[in-house]
């Protein structure tokens, strides 16, 4: 029986200072935003909490693999309007970082936007809105201040109101603190063969991955040859991701499979795609990775309606330049 989302859902803290804007529309600050986020419309926010929970279907057909998967979580045109909201209001990064390869020391660029909002379960942020302070979970005192190496960045409530869709539908309250976006303009952008098991995230992981805007590929390999097949690999699985469909990876997924969205040439990748991944970090080393790999020390990118593009904010104080 599915059951109505509404009956779940927890009133976002509303102790934060809330402006209207013309169209109604609230914003949410925070001092380590580099703008004002905007709240979802109500011609958003009601028809999500308000549908019935779409129920997954279980894909364990390959030893080590469960997943629960969702065609879609978050149906049409809602998922379209999310696509366009999302890319408008967040603040986006191009990361690069260096990595040591054999003592040489190579560039990697991040080929895609990303943003992260989140910290790991050893803390809290203070119920404050605008306060910067972490509070230390066990004692509820506040954490030391060189805790992280960035001040991390409290899940706003648009997308919250996405993480509590999701914890819903599966029954898992509370569980994910982080979220991570990426957007991908064009099939250029890409995201290599990965598994997310870091120790971070500890013993069997729980990804949820959301799609919104343009159908893209994801496919799913094997690490390993799995037992009793003679050493052969099996092909991937590929799942053709639409706008509102969602995958959860779950149980053994991350142990034994890799994941990834591969360049595509053609009309299949011109329109721009965004992945939302919810998942749990216990520690604060998550904490770190995902602000480095996610948000970095680089530009800030925010689209511009007006362009239809999203072009750097040339540092600015890291400010928004263009009015959507
Ligand atoms: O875009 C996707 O579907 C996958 C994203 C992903 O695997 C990740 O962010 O770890
Ligand atoms: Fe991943």
């Amino acid at each position: 029986m599915s059951k109505r989302i509404n009956t779940f859902f927890q009133p976002i803290p509303s102790k934060k200072p809330k402006q209207e804007l013309a169209e109604k529309c609230s914003v949410t600050h925070h001092p380590t935003y580099p703008f004002a986020i905007r709240d979802l419309p109500s011609s958003i926010s009601t028809p999500l909490v308000n549908r019935d929970s779409p129920e997954g279907k279980h894909i364990a057909s390959q030893p080590h693999l469960d997943l629960l998967y969702f065609t879609p979580f978050v149906p049409p045109p809602l998922s379209r309007q999310l696509f366009h909201f999302l890319r408008r209001e967040l603040p986006f990064y191009r990361v690069c970082y260096t990595i040591n390869r054999g003592g040489l020391s190579t560039e990697v660029k991040t080929p895609r936007y990303t943003t992260v909002f989140g910290v790991d379960s050893t803390s809290r942020f203070a119920t404050e809105w605008e306060s910067t302070t972490l509070l230390d979970s066990a004692s509820n005192q506040p954490a030391p201040e060189n805790k992280y190496r960035v001040p991390p960045r409290p899940i706003p409530p648009c997308l919250d109101a996405l993480r509590q869709c999701v914890e819903a539908a599966t029954n898992r309250r509370g569980h994910y603190n982080f979220i991570l976006v990426n957007y991908y303009a064009t099939g250029d952008d890409s995201i290599a063969y990965h598994s997310d098991d870091e120790r971070f995230l500890g013993a069997q992981p729980i990804i949820a991955s959301l799609s919104l805007g343009g159908t893209r590929d994801f496919f799913l390999k094997r690490k390993s040859a799995p037992p009793g097949s003679a050493g052969k690999i099996p092909p991937p699985m590929k799942f053709a991701m639409a706008s509102g469909d969602m995958v959860i990876m779950q149980g053994e997924t991350q142990a034994h499979w890799l994941h990834g969205l591969p360049k595509r040439r053609g009309s299949t990748g011109r329109q721009g795609r965004i992945n939302i991944t919810l998942r749990r970090a216990v520690i604060p080393e998550g904490t770190n990775n995902y602000y480095r790999y996610n948000v970095g020390q680089g530009e800030m990118y925010r689209w511009c309606s007006a362009k239809g593009e999203m072009p750097t904010m040339l540092n600015m104080d890291r400010k928004m330049k263009c009015i959507n």
